[in-house]
């Protein structure tokens, strides 16, 4: 590459100012994306360090009139320039500007003033305060006897309330300072969001098959193999005390480590945990930090402050000079894949920072997703299996229920006469019931519910979703048909859109078991802040029989009471139109069985479905995650779907439907001339969701099992976008590999 495009000021919000330099011969092969250089700047003959950004062969000036860099500034990598190198690769892998990669992995103070509470306190003891206050009101200094009055009721005072009540001035504030005897303590800044609970003395001591585990990952550490490692350990085995021990002995290495979780208000317990056993070294950071706060957690950590920082996929970037390790708890959850350009996988990305600074990676999970289950498979990652619970405590037993036999014996509730029995049996000896509605997705499928055909594409073998007026779409490839009146399979009209809500089965539970104390947890009764919180402590206090609610209830949660899970319909997941609906179907299952009997009473959960035979279905029901691999992987092999290759989606948006329409058609054809003959090009077609906020959208996916030719198209779409008038008025977005449907 001939020039390189630098960043000079990472401190202020000026990221997208980059400048571009020649590069010198002798640094031809040695300058990288990240490293610090010499460079001059402006015409007074200044000399400034910079970031390298980007290596190009592109001149954007006046080749001539570029100036040459001057030289290296540091041999190697630091902090800063790893995490510009990392934003690097995933504007490259992802595709973004690199502007929204820097902003994704530095985030830069906002300018903008935070709202900061500070604390007005006394710095003096009182008998002091009382002599000097006898002192002022002789002298009449009225204001500074108002605050030191005030100070002698209450130990402290909130200075905003102080400025409104009092009238504190920041003249009085600072005579009452620089005399010593208040102090201004700005608390939030730099406080840990949690309070550190007590600290655990003694750890537990790990089980065998947990310390070969701890053993393995640090001997081949050591040997130098550092390749991921993937816990496949059902739920309760031990996973999170694994973690907890490879952290302990980075954090003896003076090293640092980051946890990823989900989402913090699911994973409370576990948490607290990491807090009981790592004290005020752990901090966290979750999704309603301001950006501010997230700031303030960032920097503490930077100062050395914090040394295991926990939270969703953004406390990926903390910013530790010494990273050691990097969990990633629950690895299959789609929450990691970034829905905003750079659409990146926080998994993806942790093992690129990993690389970068010699950091380990641990995958963990009970249903650990297909594509990391395959790379462990072909040695990529290092799988461990911890197949037995604690204490060999018993796993939940599982029922399936065939929905179609319940129509033919003329049952149409959304209780099955089974699931009715256990819930009356239930009830009546005081167990807690979980009554779990898998929605997903936006649009309906249509099946039938006398014998259980779903009407599906017939190029992409994903399930065709109800639009309005009739109308079944395909949202890989567009193709369009209008919904049968007769089952196509059997002849039955049982026939239609399949809807179900959480409110009806609240509705329906109170009427079927009147007197049973129901609480209901979906989007709608969670909007309030809190809301999660205060229905799952209602729950766990046993102020309710019965909870009902989405896939937010059945993530990590241990009720000890409850002893029955009800799956209303797995088909709502299984039928959600994306090729990986049936994964997603068999994590939620095994899960939502998982909640059952987590106490000394073992549970039952019964699984209802209109396709039992299902291999998603039956292998969740068996608990047989190896059955269930194999068979997806099949699949996705068949169809090329990933991890058997990759897919590249093109998400296109505008608020002019008929112009995106002549344009994604435009970008067809212009992808059509342009692909290489490996690459396969699907759509375009409308997504789950065709119309957002008043922006249509459309989706065009390439398929390819070389990554680097859909990143080489890419690359080339991207500069030739600009060319293209239609089309660069459009917001255009890149996403490789999808795991959520747009
Ligand atoms: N070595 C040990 N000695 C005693 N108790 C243990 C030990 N390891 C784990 N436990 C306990 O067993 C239970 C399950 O362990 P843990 O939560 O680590 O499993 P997990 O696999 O992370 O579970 P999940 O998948 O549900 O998050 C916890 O209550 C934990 O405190
Ligand atoms: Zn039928
Ligand atoms: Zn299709």
């Amino acid at each position: 590459m001939k020039f390189a495009n630098i960043i000079v000021d990472i401190s202020l919000e000026k990221l997208d100012r980059t400048f571009q330099y020649r590069i010198p011969e002798e640094l031809q092969d040695i300058l990288k994306e990240g490293m610090q250089v010499r460079v001059p700047f402006g015409n007074g003959g200044r000399i400034l360090t910079g970031y390298v950004l980007e290596l190009t062969d592109n001149c954007e000036w006046d080749e001539g009139k570029l100036k040459p860099i001057l030289g290296l500034a540091e041999k190697g990598i630091r902090l800063e320039g790893q995490l510009i190198a990392l934003a690097a690769w995933m504007r490259r892998t992802y595709g973004s500007t690199m502007n929204q990669a820097l902003k994704t992995v530095l985030p830069v103070k906002k300018s903008v003033q935070e709202k900061i509470s500070r604390e007005v306190r006394l710095a003096v003891p009182r008998e002091e305060a009382e002599a000097v206050l006898a002192e002022m009101e002789r002298k009449h200094q009225t204001a500074r006897v108002r605050i030191l009055k005030a100070l002698l009721e209450q130990a402290s005072l909130d200075y905003a309330e102080a400025q409104k009540a009092l009238g504190l001035t920041a003249a009085t504030a600072r005579k009452l300072t620089e005399l010593g005897l208040i102090r201004i303590e700005s608390d939030t800044i730099f406080r840990n969001p949690i309070r550190p609970s007590e600290v655990q003395a003694h750890p537990f001591a790990l089980y065998p098959a947990q310390q070969a585990i701890v053993d393995d990952v640090a001997a081949r550490a050591a040997a130098g193999d550092l390749r991921p490692s993937l816990i496949h350990g059902v739920t309760g085995s031990g996973k999170t005390e694994v973690y907890m021990e490879l952290i302990a002995s980075v954090l003896e290495q003076g090293k640092e480590a980051i946890v990823l979780i989900p989402e913090i208000a699911l994973t409370f317990q576990t948490v607290l945990r990491f807090y009981r056993r790592f004290g005020d070294q752990v901090s966290i950071i979750h999704s309603k930090l301001s950006a501010g706060e997230r700031y303030d957690q960032f920097e503490r950590a930077r100062r050395g402050g914090v040394k295991v920082m926990i939270g969703p996929r953004s406390a990926l970037f903390t910013p530790f000079s010494h990273l050691g390790v990097i969990v990633i708890d629950e690895e299959h959850e789609g929450s990691y894949k970034s829905e905003n350009a750079p659409r990146y996988h926080a998994r993806e990305a942790a093992v690129e920072r990993a690389r970068m600074c010699g950091a380990f990676v641990v995958l963990g999970s009970a249903t650990p997703s297909v594509d990391s289950y395959e790379r462990a498979r072909e040695g990529v990652y290092q799988l461990y299996e911890l197949p037995l619970r604690i204490e060999n405590r018993a796993m939940p037993e599982t029922e399936v229920v065939d929905l179609r036999e319940e129509l033919r014996m003329g049952n149409r509730s959304v209780f099955s006469a089974r699931l009715k029995e256990l819930m009356e049996e239930r009830l009546r000896k005081g167990g807690q019931i979980m009554l779990f509605l898998n929605r997903r997705g936006y649009a309906g499928f249509v099946s039938c519910r006398a014998c259980g055909h779903v009407i599906k594409c017939p190029h992409c073998d994903v399930s065709l979703s109800l639009h309005h007026g009739g109308r079944m779409v395909c949202h890989y490839c567009g193709y369009q048909t209008q919904a049968p009146k007769k089952c196509p399979s059997c002849g039955s009209v049982y026939i239609g859109a399949f809807r179900a809500g959480t409110q009806q089965v609240a509705e329906a539970a109170a009427k079927a078991f009147p007197g049973a104390r129901i609480l209901r947890m979906d989007f709608d009764t969670t909007r309030q802040k809190g809301g999660h919180e205060r229905i799952l402590e209602a729950f766990s206090r046993k102020q309710a029989d019965i909870l009902v609610g989405t896939q937010m209830i059945v993530k990590g949660h241990d009720f000890p009471g409850v002893t029955l899970v009800g799956v209303l319909a797995a088909d709502l997941s299984l039928y959600a139109g994306d090729y990986r609906a049936a994964e997603r179907t068999f994590q939620l299952l095994v899960q939502a069985a998982g909640r059952a009997g987590r106490g000394d009473t073992p549970g039952v959960a019964v699984i209802q479905t209109y396709s039992p035979d299902h291999y998603s279905i039956e292998t969740a029901a068996a608990q047989d995650y190896q059955a269930f691999f194999e068979k997806e992987m099949a699949f996705r092999r068949m169809m090329n779907y990933p991890p058997a290759a990759h897919l590249m989606a093109l998400y296109l948006m505008s608020e002019d439907e008929e112009a995106l329409n002549r344009g994604a058609e435009r970008l067809k054809v212009l992808a059509a001339a342009h692909t290489r003959k490996e690459i396969v090009l699907i759509g375009p077609s409308d997504p789950g969701l065709s119309k957002l906020k008043d922006i249509y959208r459309k989706v065009l996916y390439l398929k390819c099992t070389e990554i680097a030719y859909l990143t080489e198209w890419k690359e080339w779409l991207e500069a030739e976008l600009p060319k293209e008038k239609l089309l660069s008025t459009f917001n255009i977005q890149f996403d490789m590999d999808p795991v959520n449907p747009f």
